[in-house]
């Protein structure tokens, strides 16, 4: 399958075959879907290996300006898989399949665009750490988050212990990882581990998504690099990268447009440029 891009370097998208996983774009929207509903999409590290091709994919393509990951069935992702977990020989077997994972969701972090997780039903594990990984998160009604690793004498280790006490600090995070217990979607809102909640969770992060694409993509693109940068720094050295970044933003097109569009009392054209 590829994409054609025609215009004044024609630009041919190679996008490999999946088979854990669907990836599509509707309007500038990515959508990510885990296909294992047999196994509530456990994460394997065959679909693992698949998330960091298509993270390649959306990174390339020139289409994409929100990326959405969800889940076919019932689950968004009932965690790593615990087959694979079962067969783990040793310490070292068991870190390399947390590096793995590690890697994949830094991947997906680090694109340079807003990301979404629809969260349509279980969030667990791996599958919270996943979520974790997209810079916003949306849930259906039903939803179930969980960290419920150490109910199985393991610890999170796709970035929970990290990504999670950064999202809702140290004690909310703590709670969830020592009970291991499920919350729901409305006490995920409170705790300000979901961004929404919806009917539909899939429906619910298009709608934020064609929200966010009403605005400048680079801005977009720089806003998320200085909170992501500015996050491990101390507040005068983040404050120097939004200042630059700040600079850069002021130097594109669409801000001249933005700028403009404001003051001709229109909605602004943004080209990404
Ligand atoms: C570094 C990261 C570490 C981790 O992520 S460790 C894993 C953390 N996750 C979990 O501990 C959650 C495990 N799953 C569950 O607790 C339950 O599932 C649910 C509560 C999510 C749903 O329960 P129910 O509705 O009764 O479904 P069902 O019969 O348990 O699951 C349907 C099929 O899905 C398989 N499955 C579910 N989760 C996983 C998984 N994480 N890894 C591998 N397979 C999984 C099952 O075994 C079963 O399969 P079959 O029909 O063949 O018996």
């Amino acid at each position: 399958m590829a994409h054609e891009h025609e215009g004044e370097h024609e630009f041919i998208l190679e996008i490999p075959e999946f088979e854990h996983l669907s990836y599509e774009v509707e309007e500038g929207i990515a959508l990510v879907t885990l296909r294992r509903p047999e196994a509530l999409n456990a994460l394997s590290q065959d679909l693992l290996q698949e998330l960091a091709e298509v993270t390649e994919v959306i990174h390339q393509d020139p289409e994409v300006r929100v990326a959405i990951f969800t889940g076919e069935g019932k689950a968004f992702a009932a965690g790593a898989d615990l087959k694979e977990i079962a067969a783990l020989k040793d310490p070292f077997m068991a870190r390399e399949y947390a590096l793995l994972g590690q890697q994949v969701f830094a991947e997906i972090a680090a694109l340079p665009l807003p990301t979404i997780a629809a969260i349509n039903g279980y969030a667990l594990g791996g599958g919270l750490e996943l979520a974790l990984a997209c810079d916003l998160r949306v849930a259906s009604r039903e939803a179930k988050l969980g960290l419920p690793e150490v109910g199985l004498g393991l610890i999170p280790g796709f970035g929970g212990t990290q990504r999670l006490p950064r999202l809702i600090g140290r004690g909310r995070a703590l709670d969830l990882i020592f009970t291991g217990r499920h919350v729901s979607a409305e006490e995920a809102l409170s705790l300000g581990l979901v961004n929404r909640v919806g009917e539909d969770a899939l429906e619910e992060a298009k709608k934020l998504a064609r929200k966010i694409m009403k605005n400048a993509p680079i801005a977009l693109a720089l806003a998320k690099e200085s909170v992501v940068r500015g996050e491990g720094l101390d507040l005068a050295e983040a404050l120097e990268i939004e200042a630059d970044l700040f600079g850069y933003a002021s130097a594109t097109e669409d801000m001249k447009e933005g700028v403009r569009a404001f003051l001709e009392k229109r909605a602004p054209n943004f080209k990404g440029e």
